[in-house]
Parts: structure tokens; C-alpha cells; sequence
């Protein structure tokens, strides 16, 4: 279990962090927020690369600092931005990694094929990684991160440069490998965690706003999502009076989803179900950032 204790982070006197509680049994935990919300920044702590300023976080109740290696052993990390050399070929790359982390050459070789097989990259493993596209790059940082078997996977931005079918395999992957170690992986894209996630963690103002099942989330709205068709003319005004969660414009009008309080509801209003993305956008409507979730597409 990894356990995160009051922990906080302040860079100068910047506080990103504060008094983080967190507790991570196995299964797959999708942490949510708006670009700088301080992902990054908890992942790091969480991987041992950068001490809390307050607090503490243990794995199997030591903490991380004194594990040191120990902890490295059971750990694969893909950091947002991971290094490669461009004239390697991937299966090159990998048994470099797994020499460094002492597996002998022959094991080396079987874990590195099975794992870019499981990234379904085997057909490529030996062409130079230049001529990769960025979702063939992420999938070898994936590849990597898996190399030990590790206990605790982190995955910084996983699904970033990964085009639809990619997202589909990598989630049917995620559920694989969740179950019987702990996978913590950061997105601001709304619809790689939905599903795939047994827990959401939301971050805001650097505290944890939320950390339950999808369902339990999205029942933060209940009640208060609706659809409605506005004219044209009367379009800005209904902008500015409630959050909006979605919008479509149609002939002589527009398709609005928004939020509102049930009591001050009109009967032309249709109440719908809240998803993940409409609590996204209505937690963190008023942050820079919390529009640009790419929904999927980016
Ligand atoms: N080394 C650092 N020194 C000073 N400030 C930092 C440092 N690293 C991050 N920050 C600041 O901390 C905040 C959180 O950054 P962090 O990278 O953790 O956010 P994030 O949610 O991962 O965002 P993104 O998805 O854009 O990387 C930001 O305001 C960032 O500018």
C-alpha cells in the first residue's frame, strides 16, 4: 500500500500542495485536473524523484526516501517527457533499460519482445525509433515502464499523442494490469479515465477535491445537469448566467448543456444523467486550462 500522510509541496513560496491524505491499494487511479493543477508535481512525489516539503509518503509503511532503491525496484515511472535515442531501435532501447536495472541478457531479450508485443509494437521492434510517430513513442515509454513487473506503475500524461484505437488498447491494458498492483496515471482528458479508472482523484487548488469510483463522482452533479434549446438572440445572456457544459449550435438556435439548481429549473428543460466530463468542466469552470481537456481528441 503507498500511503500519502498530510503531505504538501511548495516550490520557493509557491505552494503547489497542501496537506495531501492519500491511500492507494491496487487497482487503477486516474488523477484529474486542469493543466499545472500540480499532477506532475504529486506523480514525482509519488515516484520517489522529489521529497515532499511537508509530510511524507510510505510504500508498505516505509517511507520512500529510506527505501531508496528498494522502492525503485518495485516502481515503473513513464515521465511526461522520457529520453531515447533516436537511432535505437526500440527492442535495442528496452534491453538497454533492463541491463541497467540487472536482468541478465537472455531475460533481457524474452521481456523486452513480450512487452513490445503487449504494446503491440513486435512488428516494429527493429526499426529505428526516429521513424516513429509520437503514439508509437508513448507506447514504447509504456513498454519500459513495465520492464521490472513493478508493484506501483506511474504513468505521467500516458495517453498523450495516442490516436482513438491507441487510447482503446491502452485502457483495455490498464484494466489488465490493475489488478493486482497499484496504477496511478494523470490526464486531463476526461474520457481515458472514465472508464478505465476504479478511482478519480480530482486536484483543485492543490488540494484533493475528490477520490471515489466515476459514479460516485459524477454524483457530485445529480440533479443539476440540464439540456435546453436557446434562440439565438438570447444565447450570450444564458452564457453568462449559468456554467455551461456543452454547446451545439442548430438551425435558429443552439443545443445547450448546462448546469443549474434543480428549484430554479423550467419546465422546457430536460434534466440529464451527469458524466465525468460535465463535473470536469463545471469543478473547474473558472481556471484557465479546464477548457483545453481535449475530450479525447488530444
Ligand atoms: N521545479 C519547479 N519550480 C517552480 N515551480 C514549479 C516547478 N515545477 C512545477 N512548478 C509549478 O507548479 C505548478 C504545478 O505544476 P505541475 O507540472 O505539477 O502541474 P501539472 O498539473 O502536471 O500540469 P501539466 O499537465 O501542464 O504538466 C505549476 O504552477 C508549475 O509552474
Amino acid at each position: 500500500m503507498l500511503s500519502v500522510r498530510s503531505a504538501g509541496k511548495r516550490y520557493g513560496n509557491d505552494v503547489v500542495l497542501h496537506d495531501l491524505d492519500l491511500e492507494f491499494e491496487h487497482g487503477v487511479y486516474g488523477l484529474l485536473a486542469p493543466n499545472g493543477a500540480g499532477k506532475t508535481t504529486l506523480l514525482k512525489m509519488l515516484a520517489g524523484l522529489l521529497p515532499p516539503t511537508q509530510g511524507e509518503i510510505t510504500y508498505a509503511g516505509t517511507p520512500l526516501a529510506a527505501l531508496d532503491e528498494k522502492y525503485r525496484e518495485v516502481l515503473g515511472y513513464l515521465p511526461q517527457k522520457f529520453g531515447y535515442y533516436p537511432n535505437d531501435t526500440p527492442l535495442k532501447y528496452m534491453q538497454y533499460l533492463a541491463a541497467i536495472k540487472g536482468m541478465d541478457r537472455q531475460s533481457a531479450r524474452e521481456r523486452s519482445e513480450l512487452l513490445l508485443d503487449t504494446v503491440a509494437l513486435g512488428e516494429v521492434k527493429r526499426r529505428k525509433m526516429k521513424t516513429f510517430s509520437g503514439g508509437m513513442i508513448q507506447r514504447v515509454g509504456i513498454a519500459q515502464a513495465l520492464l521490472n513487473d513493478p508493484r506501483v506503475l506511474i504513468l505521467d500524461e500516458p495517453t498523450a499523442g495516442l490516436d482513438p484505437r491507441e487510447r482503446a488498447r491502452f485502457r483495455s491494458l490498464l484494466t489488465q494490469l490493475g489488478r493486482d498492483r497499484i496504477i496511478i496515471l494523470s490526464t486531463h482528458v476526461v474520457s481515458d479515465v472514465e472508464s478505465a479508472a476504479n478511482q478519480i482523484i480530482l486536484l483543485k487548488d492543490g488540494r484533493v477535491f475528490a477520490k471515489d469510483t466515476a459514479e460516485t463522482v459524477c454524483s457530485l452533479l445529480a440533479g443539476r445537469v440540464y439540456e435546453t434549446k436557446v434562440e439565438d438572440g438570447e444565447v450570450d445572456a444564458f452564457r453568462d448566467r449559468y456554467p455551461i457544459l456543452a454547446e451545439r449550435g442548430e438551425q435558429g438556435g443552439w443545443q445547450m448543456r448546462f448546469a443549474a439548481e434543480p428549484e430554479n429549473a423550467l419546465p422546457e428543460w430536460q434534466a440529464v444523467k451527469p458524466g465525468l466530463e460535465d463535473v470536469f468542466l463545471y469543478v473547474y469552470r473558472d481556471q484557465q486550462g479546464a477548457n483545453n481537456r481535449g475530450g479525447g481528441s488530444n
